[in-house]
């Protein structure tokens, strides 16, 4: 194959500015196309084969309920066995592929996804109910992934692939990071495309084979992912798709004694349950799995009496509010130093109460949140917060034939109240007092999770206290806590946040590789 040769410094792909009439014009055009395509069938894909199994997931429109984006086959434990043995024997071929090429296949992937961009962009608005730029933000990730990881799979074959070691006299040493085996990815609906990708990008390329399990309510564009993967050529068998229940195809396929790896992104309780079950050593299995788990978090934004407040109301309310709350970065707690919290709590409730809520197409600020059981869920948990704070704005479903649900803030809400404390993963931001920033950062650090967080102050001392006790993977200060690009800010959290692996950082491939030391005579 020709490999494509392409500037070795990596840069993120910039965002679309949809105040610029011609991109706007062609997202509309984007959203018409796609439009006219959806309701239609997606197979499992294994090898070379397509499989149309005839009993479909079928994923609506979360912003319009009685539209169908499509139906994909469902996967079954027989599918999902007939996978694992296509990447079993594809694995012995393409451990053996250059990094070069295996990286090759990213890069072509990234421009292709680039050339589509706005289509992709908007099925994630059909799909999962995201705004434009928060659809447009998602795709672009995922061609950073393509992009950055490919270049690290480059930088590592110069350095890790035979890596030099302290020099021995009489030995000729060398380590060498080899490929895991077969890899099972299961990811999550609330960033279809950047993170699905991702984790399988960065698996293939280091060498490993997979097989996809996409989110249930997600399964379209992992689909469209899957087909533009075959169209740049990768090699049939290194990525099979068997979509499919989290526990008929994802936990057959956790517990299955060839697995090597499980790359999972999802809630605390799923992640929990698959490091269990992943341990558990089958019958047959000659190694201990390895687990990369990115789960949730109840990420919070401290803000003290010398910060720019508006500057903190801008960040609060985005972070909180950012596709409905449905990210594992959502600051969904708010910790406000008591002699500004009143002046704090208006600026949030004001913004808050401006922000626009309807049709994801029609790129409102706030559109549905994913289904019915999380529809339940966050209405059930905004019960609660009516008992457990006061309600300053929100507090009930809205209008419109899909999962609408008011932005809501609750005020004065104790650091131990259950709304301060379980990722609920919605429109729900809980405000507390505390009486100085100290404090602050305390109710901050008085979590399970560990995922991110948020400092908002002039002083520069109190900035350094923050930075080190602050206790999350990825801390912003002056900023809001959501947003990590590829490369500049690595992703992942401590605690129930996960498993300490950083997405789109310098050492992520490495979890997809072990070690291996040879040291020759001579
Ligand atoms: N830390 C991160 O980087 C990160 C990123 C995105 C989302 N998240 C977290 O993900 C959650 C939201 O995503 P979700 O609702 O799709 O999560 P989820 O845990 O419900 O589902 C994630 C995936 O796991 C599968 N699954 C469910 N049960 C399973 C089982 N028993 N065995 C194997 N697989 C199973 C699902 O089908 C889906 O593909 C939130 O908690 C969010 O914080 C974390
Ligand atoms: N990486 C994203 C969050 C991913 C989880 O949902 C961010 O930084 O906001």
């Amino acid at each position: 194959m020709t490999i494509t040769t392409k500037p070795s410094v990596f840069k993120n792909e910039p965002f679309t500015d949809f105040t610029v009439e011609a991109n706007k014009v062609a997202m509309e055009k984007a959203l018409e196309k796609v439009k006219g395509k959806l309701g239609g069938t997606y197979p499992i894909s294994i090898g070379s084969e397509t499989i149309d199994t005839g009993d479909y997931i079928v994923s609506i429109n979360p912003g319009s309920k009685d539209d169908v984006i499509g139906r994909v086959s469902k996967g079954t434990t027989a599918l999902a066995e007939q996978a694992m043995q296509q990447a079993l024997t594809t694995f012995e071929m393409w451990k053996n592929v250059s990094p070069a090429e295996r990286a090759d296949y990213l890069f072509k992937a990234a421009d292709l996804m680039r050339q589509r961009k706005h289509e992709f962009s908007a099925m994630l608005v059909y799909e999962v109910g995201k705004n434009w730029a928060e659809a447009d933000a998602d795709t672009a990730e995922a061609i950073d992934f393509m992009e950055f990881y490919a270049r690290e799979m480059l930088r590592l074959s110069k350095t890790h692939i035979n890596q030099p070691l302290t020099p021995v006299d009489g030995e000729k040493t060398r380590m060498a990071y080899i490929p895991l085996g077969v890899g099972v990815i299961i990811s999550p609906f609330n960033f279809p495309l950047a993170i699905m990708a991702g984790t399988t990008v960065a698996a293939i390329v280091s060498g490993n084979t997979v097989i996809l399990k996409p989110a249930d309510s997600a399964p379209v564009i992992a689909a469209k992912f899957v087909e533009l993967m075959k169209e740049v050529g990768l090699p049939e068998g290194v990525l099979n798709f068997v979509p499919g229940d989290g526990i008929e195809v994802g936990e057959y396929l956790v517990e299955h004694p060839k697995t090597r790896f499980v790359s999972f992104t999802g809630s605390r309780e799923v992640g929990c349950r698959i490091y269990e079950r992943a341990s558990k050593v089958q019958s047959g299995q000659i190694w201990l799995k390895r687990v990369i788990a990115e789960m949730g978090g109840k990420d919070g934004i401290v803000v003290d009496e010398t910060a720019d407040l508006d500057a903190a109301a801008d960040g609060i309310v985005a972070a909180a509010f950012g596709f409905q709350g449905q990210k594992c970065s959502a600051g969904s707690r708010a910790i406000i130093v008591e002699s500004v919290y009143d002046e704090v709590v208006e600026k949030v409730v004001e913004r808050t109460k401006k922000l626009s809520i309807g049709l994801p197409e029609e790129n409102h600020a706030v559109g549905p949140v994913i289904d019915q059981k999380a529809y339940n869920k966050i209405l059930s948990y905004i019960e609660t917060g009516k008992g457990e704070g006061t309600l300053l704005t929100g507090g009930g479903p809205a209008e419109g034939n899909g999962f609408y649900i008011e932005p809501t803030v609750f005020g004065d809400v104790s650091p131990q109240a259950r709304i301060m404390k379980e990722e609920i993963f919605g429109p729900v931001l809980a405000m507390a007092k505390a009486a100085d920033w100290k404090e602050a950062i305390e109710i901050y650090n008085d979590t399970d999770y560990g995922l991110t967080g948020g400092f908002f102050s002039r002083d520069e001392n109190r900035i350094s206290t923050a930075l080190n006790e602050m206790h999350c993977g990825n801390l912003y200060i002056n900023k809001k806590c959501t947003g990590a690009l590829v490369g500049v800010h690595p992703f992942g959290g401590f605690n129930m946040s996960g498993t300490d692996s950083k997405a789109g950082g310098y050492d992520y491939l490495l979890l997809f590789t072990q070690g291996k030391m040879t040291a020759r005579k001579i």
